[in-house]
């Protein structure tokens, strides 16, 4: 398993988010958390970043617990796409998506023609090659979100954690990242993302994982983890599941019958 979470417990300090959590994701696989609001999802993937210590269990990279692993030896491994949202400085989109080299680029060097090849080559699959010198802090929501994505890309990772990929995103750019997804699955990448849409789940996941209260209570293919009953009880609505000939695959949504008004 490229990434290993075995019993693991999450929080900030002495508060505790979650517990129990073992998950595993594979290269060419796409795991997908789905949860309610405040249930631990984005906790838990700073969790498995390293970025805020676990509270207990095991987290290994390839074998190797994570706190063995250096920043930039686990940044030439790992790449994160938080939320867009927070303070930046206005470089311009280039060199934000440029930035995602820096753990490649030796200390005092500069990027290399490659490492500029190789960010030019993000922006194009992200198709922002044409916001490339505009300010990052000058751009939309959307654009920012597609952005970091490229970043990411230019970081050549073997496992991308993506958190709320599409929350910002027009319809055409959910599909076109939905897309990208899965084409980075295709191509060996190791991909963990978070929605609160269970149709981006069928459309892209290889297993898809329900997180309730800081605890996983479902794992497993969408097929068999994605009902209208689970659906329900994870986000207290009713949820018709159906298969739409098409799109060839699944789509979930909300019946809004009455007795589902508050
Ligand atoms: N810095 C923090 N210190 C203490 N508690 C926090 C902190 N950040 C978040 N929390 C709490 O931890 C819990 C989980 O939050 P988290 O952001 O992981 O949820 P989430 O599932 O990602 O939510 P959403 O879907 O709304 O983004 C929430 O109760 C939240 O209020």
């Amino acid at each position: 398993m490229m990434l290993q979470a075995t019993d693991l417990a999450f929080g900030y300090g002495r508060i505790k988010v979650g517990q129990g959590v073992t998950l595993s994701v594979d290269r060419g696989e796409v795991l997908c958390l789905l949860g309610p609001n405040g249930c631990g999802k984005t906790t838990l993937f700073k969790t498995l970043l390293g970025l805020l210590p676990r509270q207990g269990g095991r987290l290994e990279l390839n074998g190797k617990d994570i706190a063995d692993f250096s920043r930039s030896q686990f940044a030439r491994h790992v790449a994160y796409v938080p939320q867009a949202t927070g303070a930046y400085f206005p470089f311009s989109v280039f060199d934000v998506v440029l930035m995602g080299r820096a753990s490649r680029i030796d200390t005092f060097a500069s990027p290399t023609m490659a490492d500029r090849a190789i960010t030019q080559e993000a922006l194009a699959a992200l198709g922002i090659g044409h916001l490339a010198t505009r300010p990052f802090t000058d751009i939309s929501g959307g654009e920012k979100q597609m952005t970091l994505i490229a970043r990411a890309l230019a970081q050549e990772p073997e496992l991308i954690v993506m958190d709320e990929p599409t929350a910002s995103l027009d319809f055409g750019n959910q599909a076109r990242v939905l897309s990208r997804i899965s084409s980075f699955a295709a191509s060996g990448m190791a991909v963990v993302i978070s929605t609160h849409d269970p149709s981006h789940a069928f459309a892209c996941a290889s297993r898809v994982a329900l997180m309730q209260a800081g605890a996983l209570v479902a794992i497993g293919r969408p097929a068999d983890v994605l009902t209208p009953q689970s659906l329900q009880a994870l986000y207290g609505v009713e949820v018709a599941v159906a298969y739409l000939d098409q799109a060839g695959r699944h789509v979930c949504t909300p019946t809004l019958n009455e007795r589902n008004a508050p």
